[in-house]
């Protein structure tokens, strides 16, 4: 079968038919998403968190308790960047036809190989949308779409466990829940989609989109001590408040004083805060007090755009 993909150069735009695709047929690869110096930024911060498969087999003891997924904030900046990277944000606002956009979730997660993780094991085709991701039934377009992208940081090749998805053709009259509410489907009771699962071969640094309806599962890494390492990012509408928001000041997150939120605060762009709730420049929440209030709790961050913004109203 042909891979349906589009062909983008490095670091590029996120395509109209990028879009389209995504629109048509429930996902779409974006090749290359990030430069080549993001991408190795991102895969040296991926190294602070996970060691290779071999590492592991060479000390298991040191990594028995090695946790397999981090979550945003990261101490890494880098990965803070690219869950809020400008690309992304203009590829969403055109997707969900809004500038007010949530991050939703940001997770690095190491999938390993069998001699690694005896217990990796494929999953069931399935939709992301139910449980903690979403209190209501999905909505594929606009202000209530919920964007789910997985960016590659390291080769994805058929035995590194590629994601599978099946195009919105071959699902359009299934119910999201099956008769079981259940959102997995097994491949004894639905051989057929299964035959139309597409596996998503990509190089590191590309990005795979896919909506809320889209079903798809991972799969196992099969070469013994293989990884694959992934970052999962969702976003939806700030409108959308059905769907699931980084719950960043929650007792299992860091708190918003941890120093990786600060300094993405302090170091991210205004637009960037916002993707986290933070008011933009122009919110009614900015007075002379506030400014003064936050830049003393933030002494990092350039106020500039706020206080502009508040010279602008008061002239
Ligand atoms: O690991 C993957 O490629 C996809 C994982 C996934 O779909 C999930 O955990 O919900
Ligand atoms: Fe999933």
């Amino acid at each position: 079968m042909i891979v349906a993909r589009m062909r983008a150069r490095r670091g590029m735009r996120i395509s109209e038919q990028h879009i389209d695709h995504l629109n048509e047929k429930g996902y779409v690869l974006v090749d290359d998403f990030l430069t080549l110096s993001e991408l190795a930024e991102c895969q040296a911060a991926t190294a602070r968190y996970f060691p290779s498969g071999l590492e592991i087999l060479a000390t298991p003891q040191r990594y028995a308790h090695l946790e397999k997924v981090a979550s945003f904030p990261f101490a890494c900046q880098v990965l803070n960047e690219v869950s809020t990277h400008p690309r992304l944000i203009d590829f969403l606002e055109r997707v969900h036809g809004t500038t007010e956009l949530r991050l939703g979730e940001s997770a690095l997660q190491a999938k390993y190989g069998p001699a690694v993780d005896a217990g990796a094991h494929d999953q069931f085709l399935h939709v992301d949308t139910w449980g903690k991701k979403s209190l209501l039934y999905p909505r594929d377009d606009g202000p209530f779409r919920q964007t789910f992208m997985i960016i590659y940081y390291s080769d994805v090749t058929a035995d590194l466990g590629p994601t599978c998805v099946v195009s919105k053709e071959h699902t359009r009259d299934l119910a999201l829940l099956t008769a079981d509410r259940h959102t997995f489907r097994r491949p004894e009771d639905y051989p057929q989609l299964y035959q139309h699962e597409q596996p998503i071969l990509a190089r590191a640094g590309s990005v795979l989109i896919f909506s809320a309806a889209t079903l798809h599962r991972g799969t196992a890494v099969t070469t013994p001590a293989g990884v694959r390492y992934a970052h999962f990012i969702t976003y939806h509408a700030a409108a959308a408040t059905w769907l699931q928001s980084l719950a960043w000041p929650s007792g299992d997150r860091p708190h918003p004083d941890s120093a990786a939120l600060q300094r993405f605060l302090e170091t991210g762009t205004a637009r960037q805060r916002e993707m986290l709730g933070f008011p933009a420049p122009g919110h009614p929440y900015w007075n002379a007090a506030t400014l003064q209030g936050v830049s003393e709790r933030y002494p990092g961050m350039d106020m500039t755009p706020y206080a502009e913004h508040l010279e602008r109203r008061a002239g």
